[in-house]
C-alpha cells in the first residue's frame, strides 16, 4: 500500500506533477458539473408542457425532489474513491464504460457531454471498490481511497492490487474512518463497506435474506445501504410498490433517519411495528402471561376459527321475484355455493362480495333453462335483489375487525368455543379481560391486541404487499408481529436483521428458522456478522463473558477496532459517583450516554440536575452544549454513543422479569460505547461477568 503525504499540503511546485492537487481539481470539476445538473434542472420551465394544474404540481413535486437529490453538501465528500482499470470494464457496462477510470461517490455527476465524473457508488463499475482483492483482483490496477476533513480533499491511499510486490494491509485511511468519534445520529458507511457487508447490500431483490450479527456489527447500516441499493437497481418497480424499513421504537428511528436522505433517497417509509398496525388507539399495556399468548402465532387459528363461525349455512330457500316469475334457489345449492367459496383461498370480504354474484349465476342458469335469455345486467340487477342482500347478510355478515377481537377478548364462551383444542383454559384466562368493555373505543388496547386486530383486518381483506421489507432488531418481534409484518411484504421481499443475544421481550425468538416461518420467508438465506466495528476488543471482550449464558452457540464479535478503547469497571459509593463519571467523560470528544435501569433513571435524573450536568433524552440530538443522554436500559437497543457509563449492572438484571431477559439487556447496554466504557456498580456485579 502506497501512501499520499496525508494532510500536509505541500507538494511538489507543480500542481499537475501533484497527484493530490490533480484529484482536488477533479473534485472542484466535478462540483461544478453537479451545480451545473442543479442549475439545468431548476432552469426549467414547465409551464408549456402541463395541460393541467394537478399534472403542473407532481410534475414541479418532481423537480423539487430531483433538485434535493442533486444538492451539493459541503463537508460531504462528493467522491470517496478512484478505481483504474486495467482494461475498460465491458462495453455494456451501464455506466461510464469508455474510460479506464472512476470516481466512486454517493451519486452519480456528469460533465455537460454527458460523460462521467462521478459513478454512483451502487453502479455496478463501483463493485470492486467494495469487494476486490490481492485474490481477485476484479481488473482493477488501482484502487485509491481518499480521506476528507470536513469537505476538503486532504490524503488518498493506493492499493496495487496485481502488483504482487505490495502487501495487503489494512488501510489507515478505512481504520481512520471506521475509528471517527460519534457525533449526532448515524451516519452512512458508503466509503468503507466491507466486503461481506457488501455482499448483504448488493444481494438479489428477488430473495429475502436474514443477518445474525453481535452488537456493532452493522446490520443496521447494512440494512439501509441495502436498500439505497435496491432502489437504484429497482428503481420504478419499488417506486411502484414501495419501500418500509422497520425498527423498534421512535429514538430508534430519529436515529437512523438520516441516513437514507444522505444516500440521496428520500422516499422510503420509515415505522415501527406499532405503526404498522395501529387500527386502534393503544392505551393499555399486558401482564407477561397475556402478552405471550397474544402473541402466540396459534392466535391466528383462534381468530380465523372465530372470523368463519360467522358463516352460516343457509336453511332456507332464496326466492327471487321477477315481473310476474319466481326464481327459487333450494337452501342444498346455497350450501354447495357456500363451501366453494370457504374451499378456495379468498378473503372473508372477497367471498362476501362473490356471494350475491354467484347466487345470481345460479337464477340465471334457471332462467336460460325456463327459454329466457338473460344478460349481465340481469345478473347484476339479481345480486342486487333484496331476497338475495338478505340473504347473503344471514348467511356471511360483514365483520369488523377490532370488534371480532373484543368478542373474543370480552366473551369467555365465544373465546373458549373458538380456542378450543388451540389454547389452554389458563391461556385462555390469561388474555381475558377482566372487566367488561363497551365499545371498540372505549376499550383500553394493547399493543398486542392491535396486532391481533391487524391478523383479523388481514383475514377480512388482504393487506397490500410492498416491494421490500427491512426489519431491525427482529429478534424481539412474536410470532403475531412477523406475521404482521410478512403481510406487508408478501409478494415482495424482506431484509431480517437482528442478535438472538440481544432478544428481551419474553417471545424473542429462538432461532432464526422460526422467525423467518412466522413471516412467511422459510427459504430465506440466513447469513452471519461477526466483525465489529463498534465496540473496543476489551470491552466487547467483557460483554461476551454473558453469551454462553444468553446465546450458547452463538460466536463472539471480534472487534476490529485498532484504538484499545478505555475500560473500567468502578465500585461507587452512591450516585455522586456515576456523576463524577458522566463529568470525567464529557471531558473528552464525542457523545456519552448514561444507561441505567428503567427505574434507576429518575433518581440519576435528579442527581445530574443538582450537580447542574444537562442532559437529553434517546432521539434527541446533541449539541455543542449538550453531549449527555441519559437512557433508560430498555431504550439501548440499536443506538451507540462514544462514550458510556453504564450504572448499577444488577439493577439493569433485576429490572427484568427473569435472568435470562436480564443478562441479555445488560449485554445490549454494554455494548453500545465506541471509544470507552465505564461501568460502575455499588451493589455486586452479577456473577456471569466474573
Ligand atoms: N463498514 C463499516 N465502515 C465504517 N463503519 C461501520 C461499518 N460497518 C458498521 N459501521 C459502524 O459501526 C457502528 C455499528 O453499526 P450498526 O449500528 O449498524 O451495528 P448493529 O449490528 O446494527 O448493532 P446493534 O446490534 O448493536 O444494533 C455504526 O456506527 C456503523 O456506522
Amino acid at each position: 500500500m502506497s501512501r499520499s503525504p496525508s494532510s500536509t499540503p505541500a507538494g511538489p511546485a507543480h500542481p499537475a506533477d501533484d497527484p493530490l492537487a490533480r484529484e482536488r481539481s477533479h473534485l472542484s470539476a466535478s462540483r461544478a458539473a453537479l451545480r451545473a445538473m442543479r442549475e439545468d434542472v431548476e432552469a426549467l420551465d414547465i409551464s408549456d408542457v402541463t395541460a393541467n394544474w394537478v399534472n403542473a404540481q407532481i410534475l414541479a413535486r418532481q423537480i423539487d425532489e430531483r433538485i434535493k437529490a442533486l444538492a451539493d453538501f459541503e463537508d460531504t465528500p462528493l467522491f470517496f474513491g478512484r478505481l483504474d482499470y486495467l482494461h475498460a470494464p465491458g462495453a455494456d457496462q451501464a455506466e461510464g464504460a469508455s474510460g479506464e477510470r472512476f470516481y466512486i461517490g454517493r451519486r452519480h455527476v456528469h460533465d455537460a457531454h454527458g460523460d462521467p465524473m462521478v459513478i454512483d457508488w451502487r453502479a455496478p463499475v463501483s463493485q470492486p471498490f467494495y469487494r476486490a482483492s490481492r485474490k481477485d483482483p476484479m481488473g482493477l490496477v488501482l484502487r485509491r481511497r481518499f480521506g476528507y476533513e470536513g469537505g476538503n480533499l486532504t490524503a488518498y491511499e493506493d492499493e496495487h492490487l496485481s502488483d504482487p510486490a505490495e502487501t495487503a494491509t489494512a488501510g489507515r485511511l478505512l481504520q481512520q474512518e471506521i475509528e471517527r468519534p460519534r457525533v449526532g445520529p448515524m451516519r452512512d458507511i458508503v466509503a468503507t463497506i466491507q466486503p461481506e457487508q457488501d455482499e448483504i447490500v448488493r444481494s438479489d431483490l428477488s430473495g429475502t435474506l436474514c443477518v445474525q450479527g453481535g452488537p456493532g456489527t452493522g446490520k443496521t447500516a447494512v440494512g439501509l445501504h441495502r436498500v439505497a441499493y435496491l432502489l437504484y437497481a429497482h428503481r420504478e418497480r419499488l417506486a411502484r410498490t414501495g419501500t418500509l424499513v422497520i425498527g423498534p421504537n421512535r429514538s430508534f428511528l430519529r436515529y437512523i433517519e438520516q441516513v437514507l436522505p444522505a444516500l440521496g433517497e428520500l422516499t422510503v417509509r420509515q415505522a415501527t411495528v406499532d405503526d404498522l398496525v395501529a387500527h386502534v388507539e393503544v392505551r393499555g399495556t399486558d401482564d407477561t402471561a397475556a402478552a405471550v399468548v397474544k402473541g402466540d402465532a396459534r392466535m391466528a387459528e383462534v381468530l380465523r376459527r372465530a372470523l368463519y363461525s360467522h358463516v352460516t349455512m343457509p336453511t332456507e330457500p332464496v326466492v327471487v321475484t321477477r315481473g310476474s316469475r319466481r326464481w327459487r334457489i333450494p337452501a342444498y345449492e346455497l350450501e354447495d355455493i357456500v363451501r366453494e367459496l370457504l374451499d378456495r383461498d379468498i378473503r372473508y370480504d372477497a367471498a362476501r362480495e362473490a356471494l350475491p354474484q354467484r347466487i345470481a349465476h345460479a337464477v340465471l342458469v334457471r332462467m336460460e333453462r325456463a327459454g329466457e335469455a338473460p344478460d349481465d345486467r340481469v345478473q347484476d340487477a339479481v345480486a342486487r335483489n333484496a331476497a338475495v342482500k338478505a340473504a347473503v347478510k344471514a348467511i356471511w355478515p360483514p365483520v369488523e375487525p377490532a370488534k371480532l377481537v373484543l368478542r373474543l377478548l370480552t366473551d369467555g364462551d365465544f373465546l373458549a368455543e373458538h380456542a378450543e383444542g388451540i389454547l389452554t383454559e389458563e391461556e385462555q384466562k390469561a388474555i381475558l379481560w377482566a372487566k367488561p368493555v363497551r365499545s371498540v373505543r372505549s376499550a383500553k388496547w394493547s399493543a398486542a391486541d392491535a396486532v391481533l386486530i391487524d391478523e383479523a383486518a388481514d383475514l377480512i381483506e388482504r393487506t397490500p404487499s410492498l416491494g421490500h421489507v427491512v426489519l431491525d432488531e427482529a429478534q424481539d418481534l412474536s410470532p403475531m408481529q412477523y406475521r404482521a409484518v410478512g403481510r406487508r411484504c408478501t409478494t415482495g421481499s424482506a431484509t431480517v436483521l437482528g442478535d438472538l443475544a440481544q432478544g428481551t421481550t419474553p417471545w424473542a425468538t429462538r432461532t432464526w428458522e422460526e422467525a423467518l416461518a412466522h413471516l412467511g420467508k422459510p427459504d430465506a438465506a440466513i447469513e452471519e456478522l461477526t466483525a465489529g466495528f463498534r465496540v473496543p476488543t476489551d470491552v466487547i471482550t467483557y460483554a461476551s463473558r454473558l453469551l454462553p449464558h444468553i446465546a450458547p452457540g452463538l460466536t463472539p464479535v471480534a472487534s476490529i477496532r485498532e484504538n484499545p478503547g478505555f475500560f473500567e469497571v468502578r465500585s461507587i459509593a452512591g450516585d455522586d459517583g456515576v456523576v463524577a463519571a458522566c463529568e470525567e467523560l464529557l471531558r473528552r470528544e464525542g457523545s456519552v450516554a448514561l444507561i441505567a435501569a428503567d427505574p434507576r433513571v429518575p433518581a440519576l435524573a435528579e442527581a445530574l440536575t443538582a450537580a447542574g450536568v444537562p442532559y437529553l433524552s434517546p432521539g434527541e440530538e446533541t449539541t455543542a452544549k449538550v453531549r449527555l443522554t441519559l437512557v433508560p436500559a430498555s431504550l439501548a437497543k440499536g443506538l451507540e454513543y462514544d462514550y458510556v457509563v453504564l450504572d448499577e449492572p444488577r439493577a439493569v438484571v433485576d429490572a427484568e422479569p427473569d435472568e435470562r431477559t436480564g443478562l441479555r439487556r445488560l449485554y445490549v447496554s454494554l455494548t453500545r460505547a465506541v471509544s470507552g466504557l465505564i461501568v460502575t456498580h455499588t451493589a455486586p456485579l452479577p456473577p456471569q461477568l466474573s
